[in-house]
């Protein structure tokens, strides 16, 4: 028998040229990717079309904006706009709080505005609505297969293992950390504010939000201090500085026709590359903090504080419970804590100056509020629930910028979504709930719907922490989520850290305010305008990057 690939064959000696075409893989175009791309698709419709006759049942035909491109649905216009879910709101407003949305290849999506539907939705969370194709391959490239991959059963337990590093004991023990990391900034920002001659200086507080953000989660998620207070520059903050997805015309591509196509995301193209580079980083992270803290465990090492960091109890409840035990692969997983602690404290911080410089006056009455501490700051116990205006700043920042703006999951079954408000159909029936068939992708748009005057009253869109003292029957209070603000997400999924995460954001904010004023350079009116990164930042128009120059005095 001859072996048709053997060099040593005199017949079958493959010539240079031969070769390359026999490996069309390295040289697929993009047009290449395009015309397969089409090809699946156009399969999986057929498939699609057939299983729903053959099974019977039909859909709630909901209205919505009609389709821009035949490639992209309106998938373009949402990614192009400003603010996406000021277009959310009024669809809603036209078409009914359930309506569906054109998206890439003729694939639509269902967006949910109603109170009922929202809840239903999340109630199903992990089981009924699970994460998109998209989104599985893209969590699990990035993590691994920790909570945030898991669906049903194995999410259960992978929560029910992490919980007690959670918990208001294990959040009142990290409040140190979180002070810490402010006094490290303050240090910081006074040796900066004595060595200049004018009246403050311009600090550009995203950079130290971010610092005081990772340092945090560092030395309380894995007892490690990446030190970026004390002016080190770790590789993970190189990679989380350079990541701007979405700028090249492949990432465009995969983002577009990533939802119905979730194989692109496995491409080497456009900012695939990226993804695969912070993977690589937080998993070297990941590797020697956990060796670090097992070494800890073991006594092997002498340092406190790893014990008492999330991934420590985690590594100290090993072998406690084989019930809830985690495999060495799913707590590599857990590395999604310090992305996920990291990005949305960081950007929620930053947000809270910038809405507090343009309102000096509502600055200043959270100054007051803070004032009986000097020379103390506020206990575990104050900050949860003893500082009222404080906690409105928070819980309005959190409400008006929610990082994650929506929650994208797939109907693993046909389902039946109750609404509180009928909505009217394409066919003019009126209808009080909406048939949901198995594979179609439903959406709670969180950002619509905390900024929504319909549920949030005029002063929707207005930055007014007061609305959290007033305890007036709003219609937002239909929304269940966190303080009915969806910011946290709801359901089996919502927001493990947000305990921590509350805890940090009322921490750092009480030593920034009782210690310094801002100002916008140029005025309360100064531009803000949205940078892409890992998630969406605040940036003053016209600053290169994500920079958030603000004017920094000491309060007197
Ligand atoms: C302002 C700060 C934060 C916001 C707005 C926020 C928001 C969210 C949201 C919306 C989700 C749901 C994601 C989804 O279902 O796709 C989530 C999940 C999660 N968050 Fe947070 N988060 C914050 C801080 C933190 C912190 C500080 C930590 C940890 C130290 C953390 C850990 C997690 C984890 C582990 C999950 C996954 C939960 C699961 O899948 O069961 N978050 N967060």
């Amino acid at each position: 028998m001859t072996d048709s690939f053997s060099a040593t064959s005199t017949e079958t000696v493959i010539s240079p040229a031969t070769f390359d075409k026999m490996t069309p893989v390295i040289q697929l175009g993009f047009s290449d990717i395009l015309t397969y791309s089409l090809g699946l698709w156009l399969f999986s419709k057929v498939v699609k079309i057939w299983l729903s006759r053959w099974r019977g049942t039909r859909a709630t035909s909901l209205r919505g904006p009609p389709s821009e491109s035949i490639l992209f649905g309106l998938s373009g216009v949402l990614r192009q706009s400003e603010d996406a879910s000021l277009l959310t709101e009024r669809w809603a407003k036209e078409y009914g709080s359930a309506f569906r949305v054109p998206t890439a290849l003729g694939s639509s999506r269902i967006v949910l505005m109603d109170p009922k539907a929202v809840a239903h939705f999340y109630s199903k969370e992990t089981f009924g609505y699970v994460q998109t194709p998209l989104a599985r391959v893209f969590i699990e490239n990035l993590f691994g297969r920790g909570v945030l991959w898991a669906e049903g059963e194995s999410h259960r337990r992978q929560r029910k293992a992490l919980s007690p590093a959670f918990s208001n004991a294990a959040i009142r023990r990290l409040t140190s950390v979180f002070y810490d990391s402010s006094y490290k900034m303050k240090a910081n920002w006074d040796s900066i504010l004595d060595s200049s001659t004018g009246d403050g200086t311009a600090i550009d507080v995203q950079k130290w939000m971010n610092h005081i953000s990772l340092d945090s989660i560092g030395i309380a998620g894995f007892g490690h201090d990446f030190g970026t207070l004390d002016g080190k520059h770790p590789p993970v903050v190189e990679v989380f500085e350079s990541m701007k997805p979405g700028t090249s015309t492949a990432s465009h591509f995969v983002f577009l026709l990533g939802p119905v196509l979730p194989f692109l995301l496995r491409l080497p193209i456009g900012d695939n590359i990226l993804w695969r580079k912070l993977h690589a980083t937080m998993r070297e992270i990941a590797d020697e903090l956990l060796e670090r803290t097992r070494k800890e465990k073991e006594g092997l090492l002498g340092e406190n504080g790893a014990e008492r960091s999330v991934i420590g109890l985690l590594i100290k409840a090993e072998n406690t419970d084989t019930q809830l035990q985690m495999t060495g692969e799913e707590v590599m997983a857990q590395n999604v804590l310090l992305l996920a602690g990291y990005e949305t404290t960081s950007i929620s911080l930053t947000w809270a100056l910038i809405e507090l410089a343009r309102k000096p006056g509502k600055q200043q009455k959270l100054r007051e509020e803070l004032s009986q501490f000097s020379g103390t700051d506020p206990t575990w116990e104050q900050l949860a629930s003893e500082l009222p205006y404080l906690d409105s700043v928070v819980h309005e920042v959190l409400r008006l910028h929610p990082p994650v703006s929506d929650t994208s999951r797939v109907a693993t079954e046909d389902d039946i979504i109750p609404l509180s408000t009928p909505v009217v159909t394409t066919s003019g029936e009126i209808v009080s709930t909406v048939v949901v068939k198995k594979g179609t992708i439903v959406a709670a748009p969180i950002r619509a719907i905390n900024r929504s005057e319909a549920f949030w009253g005029p002063s929707a869109k207005e930055f007014e922490p007061e609305r959290w003292l007033d305890d007036a029957d709003i219609p937002a209070k239909q929304i269940q989520g966190h303080r009915h603000i969806l910011t946290f997400s709801d359901g089996a999924r919502i927001c493990l850290g947000r305990n921590f995460a509350l805890a940090e954001f009322k921490a750092a904010l009480s030593v920034l305010i009782r210690n310094y004023t801002f100002e916008l350079l140029d005025g309360p009116e100064t531009k803000i305008e949205n940078h892409r990164s890992i998630l969406p930042r605040p940036k003053v128009a016209g600053q290169d990057g994500a920079k958030v120059p603000l004017r920094v005095r000491r309060v007197e």
